[in-house]
């Protein structure tokens, strides 16, 4: 079951599969937002997965659209404030909480996001909040304290929240070293207070950007990306959606697949695909392009995203090492699988879920697939290697170290006029490198890219 938890009661309405009475407004999807961010912190669940609606969280897919829609925003919001809402929380309770008082800290976290950042009146944040508190076995106790901490953190939030804003960073530890480690401690504030931002919507558009942005209130990137700012209600009900005019992808994504030359004809491998928006800007630039995912769900969805945009490309389900394909491409993408350290603006679960560890086993599994797909590139083919981690250990470190044990092949640089504007995404090496910082605009919901890295790969000739 995807995070971790008893299993929905059959039956009844929707708003009383989580066992609440519906009395309330709200409490099913508070109760549900509790959950799943006791499923993220304590379990490592990510959140993608869990708010998934083919295979999410049971207790998520029970709940009617309008509630998925509010606990879903509940999650991010809490998930970008999560240091500044744990360090309030602190600062509220005079004794530390029982170590063993983790349903109670989950409570306590999202009525905080409720008081400190979401659009709820302060006496029905702490009104569910403690309805929630007394309803579970393991915190009914503190109930009492739950209503005390919540009612002086009203009281005093005008005072202390500007403090803890400033002062307090935004990601846990391992994360925010890290960020320090690559970008120096003089940069790294500036770039992590630009990584809890929400981002724009992207969308990367069959033809016409200029048009398009005009269409739906957006601008035009130098990627030829269409940036929207405010969405008034869901993507698929944007002109163009059912028409398959556009698919959502950031800007920085939409970047790979753009480095190839002219693919018109050529025979191009997509070797980890789904869910398909390089796919999809492979097929457009002209290719013959075969999609490869080892997870048959997310090339399920890949297929669907195809169809919706009235593209074709073949697909085939299986891992990237075992291709046996010997008339070799032209062309191949390999998008690996990586820490995605570089989305979190995004997916704020991130810093939460993933470990320094997990960056060391990724650069190894990443460094096994580019070995394995540099055998299927035929002579005078080229490779792009890409993934959305921010961190060098999956990009330029392990491209370095490829290139060292692997004699024969070499970068083919990026040059500085293919984005006017972007320069500074290019690495020394001819690499391109994009991170939240980049892309400035006077408006803030205009600005930012997400963190990528991305390398065109060629033989030497001989
Ligand atoms: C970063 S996502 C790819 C995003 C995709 N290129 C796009 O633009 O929409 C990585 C994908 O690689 C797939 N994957 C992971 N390991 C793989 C392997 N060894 N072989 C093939 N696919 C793999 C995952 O299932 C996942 O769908």
């Amino acid at each position: 079951m995807n995070g971790a938890g008893r299993r929905p009661p059959r039956g009844g309405s929707a708003s009383n599969r989580d066992g609440a009475t519906d009395a309330k407004p709200g409490l099913v999807a508070r109760k549900t937002a509790t959950r799943l961010l006791t499923a993220v912190i304590d379990s490592k669940a990510s959140l993608d997965g869990l708010l998934d609606h083919a295979n999410g969280n049971p207790f998520f897919l029970a709940l009617p659209e309008q509630d998925r829609m509010l606990v879903r925003a509940m999650l991010l919001v809490t998930l970008r404030h999560m240091q500044v809402i744990d360090a309030f929380i602190d600062r509220m309770t005079e004794k530390p909480l029982p170590a063993g008082a983790r349903s109670l800290r989950h409570v306590l976290a999202i009525a905080t996001s409720q008081i400190l950042y979401l659009d709820v009146p302060n006496h029905a944040a702490v009104d569910l909040a403690v309805t929630q508190a007394s309803e579970d076995p393991r915190s009914r106790r503190f109930a009492s304290l739950v209503n005390a901490v919540l009612r002086r953190m009203i009281r005093e939030k005008d005072q202390i929240l500007p403090q803890l804003t400033a002062g307090v960073r935004p990601f846990p530890g391992w994360f925010a070293d890290r960020i320090a480690e690559i970008h120096g401690a003089g940069a790294a504030p500036a770039l992590m207070a630009a990584m809890s931002a929400p981002p724009a919507l992207d969308l990367t558009v069959k033809s016409d950007p200029a048009l398009w942005a005009e269409r739906l209130g957006g601008v035009v990137l130098p990627t030829g990306t269409v940036r929207i700012a405010k969405l008034g209600g869901p993507v698929s009900s944007l002109q163009g959606y059912d028409d398959g005019a556009w698919w959502v992808q950031d800007a920085a994504a939409s970047i790979p697949a753009r480095l190839f030359g002219d693919l018109a004809g050529r025979r191009v491998a997509d070797l980890c695909a789904a869910p398909g928006g390089k796919t999809a800007q492979l097929v457009m630039a002209g290719a013959d392009v075969v999609a490869f995912d080892q997870s048959a769900n997310r090339l399920e969805r890949l297929q669907g995203n195809l169809e919706r945009l009235r593209l074709t490309a073949e697909t085939r389900l299986g891992r990237a090492q075992d291709v046996d394909d010997p008339a070799g491409f032209d062309a191949i993408l390999l998008d690996a699988p990586c820490s995605s350290t570089g989305t979190v603006r995004r997916h704020p679960d991130i810093p939460w879920t993933k470990s320094r560890q997990d960056i060391e086993r990724l650069a190894v599994v990443q460094r096994q697939l580019l070995d394995a797909s540099i055998r299927l590139l035929r002579p005078d083919g080229e490779l792009v290697f890409s993934n959305c981690s921010l961190d060098p250990e999956e990009g330029e470190d392990m491209i370095a170290r490829f290139l060292a044990e692997t004699p024969g092949w070499r970068i083919r640089p990026v040059t500085a006029d293919l984005w006017p504007g972007m320069e500074d995404a290019l690495t020394p090496e001819g690499a391109v490198r994009t991170h939240a910082g980049m892309l400035p605009n006077a408006d803030p919901q205009l600005a930012g890219l997400d963190g990528f890295y991305a390398v065109v790969l060629t033989r030497l000739p001989i």
